[in-house]
């Protein structure tokens, strides 16, 4: 029985998930909190759906992962005898750069350009990178993947990724569009076309990711043309506490007037704007929603101009496709809120969106089509699985030898 554990290491949580590969099962699930704080512990959740909180001092993720091999080998809550058991361990890696279009076996000249790569994206690859050695030293023998979050939009054109900036500083710095999410783009897209029967390489889809963090892509024929992150994943989308666009102006003057620096400036982009900058409220849409039922104005106005957002995105990728033919939704708020749906998808039929909206507003979190009958562009709900994409692209790496 071929089992394949997934890691997804962020700067201070790791999360995991084990899959049973021959019926794609999940064994075991579950993460690492607060590495390196006060109150560090694992949580995860036991094949009866009960969940288990084990405190501990975690300080870091070397420390996180050994916690989480002993949970899966332990007696009372574990689901395998030896560490031999996992085939291979498969990483979500951040920032892959110029240098990897798609998920590779981690070797040592890997590692060395993993570790370029982190100028590029300092608050992720490092963590990933953690993840990478800590398995290395406690699984020697396990063969590792890396899966990029970059990797599915290296098919964009280059006029779709240059900024109108001096090119010396792409040739300096790469400093251009990369995107996120792709491994959560690339597998729902393609899901969308099995789900609906129709050939992957010939149709325009639209896809949005809306999470925590969300992005929306343009995919032409199987392949990504455009994507809403940039060289971070703080442009496109308002989310739940990033900022996404913004006038770079408009950055300089606050720098400038709240006597910030960049590392100031970052923090506020990244951690305090998005809805929870707008809202005063909170990140969660959930949260938002509650104080919108309330009458909170400023909720409303978050959740507005989160909508507006997405809708933009879509009609401007409508374009760059020269029309569009499947819609797709996914990610904790596209599953589950069809708020988010309805206000996106409102007067869209000029250009062929037509929603169920009685049935839009009676599903969550699974696969179905919520356009009506006579929409031109198909519009589906996929819920995504980031954790089964690199745990069926670390199998189909090592099958490659
Ligand atoms: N039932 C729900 N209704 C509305 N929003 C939800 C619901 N469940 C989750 N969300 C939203 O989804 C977000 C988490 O999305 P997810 O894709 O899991 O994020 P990430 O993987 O980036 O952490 C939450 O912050 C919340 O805003
Ligand atoms: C790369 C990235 O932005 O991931 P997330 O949105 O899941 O935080
Ligand atoms: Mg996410």
């Amino acid at each position: 029985m071929m089992k394949i554990l997934v890691l997804n290491c962020g700067s201070s949580s790791i999360k995991y998930k084990l899959f049973e590969m021959e019926s794609k099962e999940v064994v075991a699930q579950g993460g690492v909190e607060k590495i390196g704080m006060k109150g560090s512990f694992l949580k995860f959740t036991l094949p009866d759906g009960q969940k288990v909180m084990l405190e501990g001092e975690i300080l870091e993720h070397r420390a996180g992962i050994e916690y989480i091999l002993g949970v899966l080998l332990s007696e009372k809550y574990g689901c395998i005898k030896s560490l031999d058991e996992i085939e291979a361990v498969g990483h979500r890696v951040v920032h892959g750069g110029e240098r990897f279009n798609s998920s590779v076996l981690i070797t040592d000249e890997v590692i060395d350009i993993l570790n370029e790569c982190i100028e590029l994206a300092p608050l992720h690859n490092p963590p990933n990178l953690k993840g990478i050695y800590a398995i290395q030293e406690l699984m020697p023998d396990t063969p590792q993947v890396s899966v990029f979050d970059t990797a599915f939009h290296q098919t964009m054109p280059d006029y779709a990724y240059m900024y109108g900036i001096p090119y010396s500083l792409y040739e300096k710095y790469g400093i251009r569009r990369y995107g996120f999410h792709g491994t959560s783009h690339r597998y729902v897209s393609a899901r969308a076309c099995e789900f609906l029967g129709v050939p992957y390489e010939e149709q325009r889809i639209i896809t949005a990711h809306i999470g925590n963090g969300g992005s929306v892509t343009a995919i032409k024929n199987g392949k990504s043309v455009d994507t809403s992150m940039g060289m971070t994943p703080v442009e496109g989308l308002i989310m739940g506490t990033r900022s996404g666009d913004v006038d770079p102006g408009a950055v300089s003057y606050i720098m400038e007037k709240e006597h910030m620096g960049t590392n100031g400036i970052s923090t506020l982009l990244n951690k305090f704007s998005g809805v929870l900058g707008i809202s005063g409220i909170s990140s969660d849409m959930r949260e938002l929603e509650a104080a919108i039922k309330a009458g909170n104005k400023r909720a409303m106005l978050a959740m507005e101009t989160y909508n507006y957002r997405i809708k933009k995105y879509i009609g401007s990728y409508a374009a760059a496709l020269g029309g569009v033919d499947i819609l797709v939704f996914t990610g904790g708020v596209g599953e589950n809120q069809f708020v988010t749906r309805r206000d996106v998808c409102k007067n869209m039929e000029f250009m062929g969106i037509e929603l169920d909206e009685e049935l839009n507003a009676s599903v969550r979190a699974k696969e179905i089509v919520i356009s009506k009958p006579t929409s031109k562009v198909k519009v589906v709900i996929i819920p995504t699985d980031e954790e089964l994409s690199i745990a069926n692209d670390t199998i189909e790496i090592l099958q490659k030898g």
